[in-house]
């Protein structure tokens, strides 16, 4: 485990010491020598850490041939091309890079991805704890490109929007062609709603985590199926029969 004194990190090393199939052979957070989970042997590294360090940490694992499970926000096409292309000579090993571990949240990225093409509008809210580090989410910037992508697949043209004095933030962070707005809130833990409106409706798809024990099972599984995926998969949805 990378980042194993952080609320994600405490929390993965306690599901993956109860699982009966499973062992944390290294812990390792700031300060620490990476070189330990290499020495103590390490199959599969989870890394929950933060946008500026884990480029390093999965050069690491592709380094020393251990599979990377990597929660961590912070990754765009220019990152995911250069891990795939740290990967090319070694075909067995894998790396994903999952957005979000909680299945509510992958099937709502999917849902939107299915939605986009139907509606003249679509906009992403993600509200959040307020010791997040980045803005906007990982999730939502993930969730806005898939959008984008449906879009620009469907033919559609731009956004219905007639703004023509904005404060500075106002119309939130323009990720493709969507707009994302970010809420930083205590008491929240991590939560998105993607609202799609046309003419006469709107559709609001909105997940929430109340608790980081949802991540868990994502994760969990990602330790488990990793070796049988080689390469660079992006989404916990590439190993999930969706
Ligand atoms: N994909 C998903 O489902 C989820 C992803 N996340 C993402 O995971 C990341 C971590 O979130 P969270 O656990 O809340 O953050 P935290 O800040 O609680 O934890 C991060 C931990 O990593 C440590 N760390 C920093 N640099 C290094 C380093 N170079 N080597 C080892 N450890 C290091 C930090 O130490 P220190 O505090 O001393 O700097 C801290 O203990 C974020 O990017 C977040 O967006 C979060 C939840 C779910
Ligand atoms: O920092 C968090 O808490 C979370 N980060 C991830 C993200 O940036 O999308 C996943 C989830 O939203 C929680």
């Amino acid at each position: 485990m990378i980042g194993a004194r952080g609320r994600m990190g405490a929390e993965v090393v306690r599901a993956v010491g109860a699982a009966p199939d499973l062992e944390v052979v290294a812990a390792v957070d700031a300060g620490d020598r990476l070189s330990d989970l290499a020495d103590a042997g390490a199959r599969v590294v989870v890394d929950f850490t933060s946008p500026d360090v884990v480029m390093d940490n999965v050069r690491f694992c592709v380094d020393n041939d251990i599979h990377a499970v990597v929660g961590t926000s912070g990754f765009d096409a220019g990152r995911l091309a250069e891990v795939a292309g740290w990967l090319e000579p070694k075909p067995g090993l894998g790396v994903l890079v999952a957005p979000n571990f909680a299945i509510g949240a992958v099937l709502s990225m999917r849902f939107a991805e299915l939605a986009a093409r139907y509606y003249e509008s679509a906009e992403v809210i993600e509200l959040h704890h307020p010791r997040k580090l980045d803005a906007p989410s990982g999730t939502a910037a993930h969730t806005a490109r898939l959008i984008s992508r449906a879009r620009e697949a469907a033919g559609l043209g731009p956004m219905p929007d007639a703004t023509a004095q904005e404060e500075p933030g106002a119309r939130g962070a323009l990720v493709g062609d969507v707009r994302v707005h970010s809420l930083r809130l205590s008491g929240l833990i991590a939560h998105q709603e993607v609202v799609f409106g046309t003419e006469g409706e709107t559709l609001t798809l909105r997940h929430d985590s109340l608790d980081r024990t949802s991540f868990m099972p994502g994760v969990l599984l990602a330790v488990r199926s990793i070796a049988g995926h080689p390469g660079l998969s992006v989404g916990l949805d590439a190993y999930l029969d969706l």
